[in-house]
């Protein structure tokens, strides 16, 4: 049911080392599907929750939003400048972003799933979308940031078994952001997170622009957490791939 070009321990050209039928068994015995998942979903709406509560599976390897990343790129805190002024400094970010989105598709993981949190295509057709439409990137900053990522999709494996999107309201995921309160995130205006959660509907659901490189399985992530324990426990084997 699942597609994508998820990575395998061994590869086609690793037959011509295995001749004959031995050789083909052997392929056959080495080579583990492997899934890559990614949790898609608005500022607030509770990945990094649900990346939480897989953690502790034997079959999951979760990685993060690199913020930590961010906010330390050689002694700068990207994340911070552009929260402060994002027109001077979309670019960068957004240039910053894909580069370790790049790094968490290409890292390589034993377990049988990867789980990653968000990902180089919500990266391109939600971010760097929304920092294009609402004037933070000019024209060209845009198409150069697009052409990177047309280069790095169509050279690289960065292929998504499945998207998880957790879909909630703007004004939910605006009061829990509130309620967390994060030095960065204390001015974030509802506005924002309602235009991040139109292009999250138009890329996830509408698929009008933009198609979805993977199945994509759609969680009302609205509920409070005991409620959102149960979606994820009723789920577990779609979210893991049937790896649970
Ligand atoms: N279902 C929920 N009910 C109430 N509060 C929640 C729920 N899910 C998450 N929260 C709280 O809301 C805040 C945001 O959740 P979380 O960090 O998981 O969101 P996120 O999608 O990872 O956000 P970001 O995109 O900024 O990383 C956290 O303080 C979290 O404890």
């Amino acid at each position: 049911m699942l597609g994508g070009d998820a990575s395998c321990d061994m590869a086609w050209d690793d037959m011509e080392r295995l001749e004959g039928l031995e050789g083909l068994r052997e392929f056959c015995a080495r080579r583990t599907k492997k899934f890559t998942v990614s949790v898609e979903g608005n500022i607030g709406c509770g990945k990094s929750t649900l990346l939480k509560y897989f953690e502790s599976c034997p079959t999951v390897e979760c990685l993060k939003e690199p913020v930590d990343q961010w906010r330390d790129i050689q002694g700068h805190n990207a994340l911070q400048l552009l929260y402060e002024d994002p027109k001077r400094w979309a670019f960068s970010f957004d240039n910053y972003s894909m580069l370790t989105r790049l790094e968490m598709h290409r890292h390589k993981h034993a377990v049988p799933v990867k789980m990653l949190e968000r990902s180089l295509f919500s990266t391109r057709y939600v971010f760097v979308e929304n920092s294009h439409k609402s004037g933070m990137l000019t024209d060209l900053e845009f198409a150069v940031l697009s052409e990177w990522f047309d280069f790095i999709t169509t050279t690289q494996k960065v292929g998504v078994d499945l998207f998880v999107y957790l879909k909630a309201p703007p004004d939910v995921c605006h009061r829990r952001i509130m309620a967390r309160n994060r030095k960065e995130e204390s001015g974030v205006p509802l506005d924002f997170i309602e235009k991040l959660h139109d292009l999250h509907e138009d890329w996830l659901i509408n698929q009008k622009k933009y198609k979805v490189p993977g199945p994509v399985l759609v969680l009302d992530a609205s509920h409070e957490l005991p409620k959102m324990k149960e979606i994820y426990e009723e789920f577990k084997s779609e979210i893991l791939c049937g790896c649970t």
